[in-house]
């Protein structure tokens, strides 16, 4: 768990993170979006204190990051950003293994957690552990980067950026897999990032920020119905609103008995991936892997409930909530 209170960091007397406070439940992915330079690295890098806060206090389960020495703290908390940061003269191996060396673990543990961690990311260890970093794609070296923030499986990995430079197809691939590894370990992960399909798809929790503050942070489903700010309306973009709604549910929940032809789309994909399959496919209705079927009607249905509850509630969050300084916890 993380809790942030009232975390304030000032440069030049201006405010560039300005009062917030926030909590991260154990096990729980939270997605910081807002305008370039809104302050969500600041934010991200107090965690870790490589920024130190102005004032305020961050608490990384019972223990007060104020109290720990930075590189101490550092060493239990994953940081992985864009362009990976790997270190160039070292082995995909080597790079993996930089925390559990600093932390002293043994020879065959370190190992073993390189081997691990490879085949966890998909990378066969025979064929990637003593690569340089410059003969991965791109991909494989996001993927080394995140590696290598988990091998001391942190209780806490900040990510910043960290699919920004993957082109879309390997960053939902990427997405996937982030969250089915996070969900596996357990960690508690911040994640900064521009794309709002990211934050939606990932986060359990998003957090908007505009110039230092918190806006608002809540589930996605709260953050597309109820915007708190003109600002956080304009952010998620009326219009996409209902399809960033369907992301959020799965085609299993609304699965419908019957047989249909056509290529078989997971219980797991999301109701926009059905959606998106049906009208590529040019189908009324695909098979659902397992058994049963989707159908364009109940994917329409969807949406447009999706559409009006997002259009009931457009505007009046706007008016009748004024931005919370501070944050909400939770
Ligand atoms: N070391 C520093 N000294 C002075 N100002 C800084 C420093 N670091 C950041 N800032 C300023 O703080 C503000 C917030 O920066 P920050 O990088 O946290 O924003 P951001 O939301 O992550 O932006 P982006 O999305 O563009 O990465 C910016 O105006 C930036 O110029």
């Amino acid at each position: 768990m993380i809790r942030i209170e009232n975390l304030t960091r000032i440069y030049d007397r201006t405010p560039v993170v300005n009062d917030v406070s926030l909590t991260v439940g154990a096990g729980q992915i939270a997605a910081l979006v807002g305008t370039s330079g809104s302050g969500k690295t600041t934010l991200l890098r107090m965690i870790n204190r490589l920024v130190e806060p102005t004032s305020g206090r961050i608490w990384i389960g019972e223990t007060d990051a104020a109290t720990i020495a930075p590189h101490l703290l550092r060493r239990r908390i994953g940081y992985a950003i864009q362009g990976h940061g790997l270190f160039p003269h070292r082995t995909v191996g080597q790079n993996i293994a930089t925390v559990p060396r600093l932390l002293g673990w043994s020879a065959p543990e370190i190992a073993a957690r390189v081997e691990e961690l490879l085949h966890l990311f998909q990378l066969d260890p025979a064929q990637f552990r003593d690569r340089m970093p410059h003969e991965l794609s791109g991909g494989q070296q996001q993927r080394v980067g995140v590696a290598r923030a988990l091998a001391a499986r942190p209780e806490v990995l900040l990510m910043d950026e960290p699919f920004g430079a993957l082109d879309p197809v390997i960053r939902a691939r990427a997405q996937g897999d982030l969250r089915e590894i996070q969900r596996r370990l357990g960690t508690t992960l911040v994640i900064v990032t521009h794309d709002m399909e990211e934050a939606v798809t990932l986060g359990d929790r998003i957090a908007v920020m505009d110039k230092g503050r918190l806006l608002q942070y809540g589930p996605p489903a709260e953050i597309l119905t109820r915007p708190a700010t003109d600002f956080v309306q304009a952010l998620i973009g009326t219009g996409e609103r209902p399809f960033r709604l369907l992301s959020l549910t799965r085609v299993a929940d609304i699965r419908e008995d019957g047989t249909c032809d056509g290529p078989a789309v997971s219980p797991e994909s999301s109701l926009r991936d059905a959606l998106a399959a049906c009208l590529w496919h040019g189908r009324d209705c695909l098979p659902v892997e397992g058994g049963g079927i989707v159908t364009l009607t109940a994917l329409r249905a969807r949406a447009e409930g999706a559409r009006a509850e997002a259009m009931a509630t457009a505007g009046e969050g706007a008016q009748s909530k004024a931005p919370q300084t501070g944050g909400a916890a939770q």
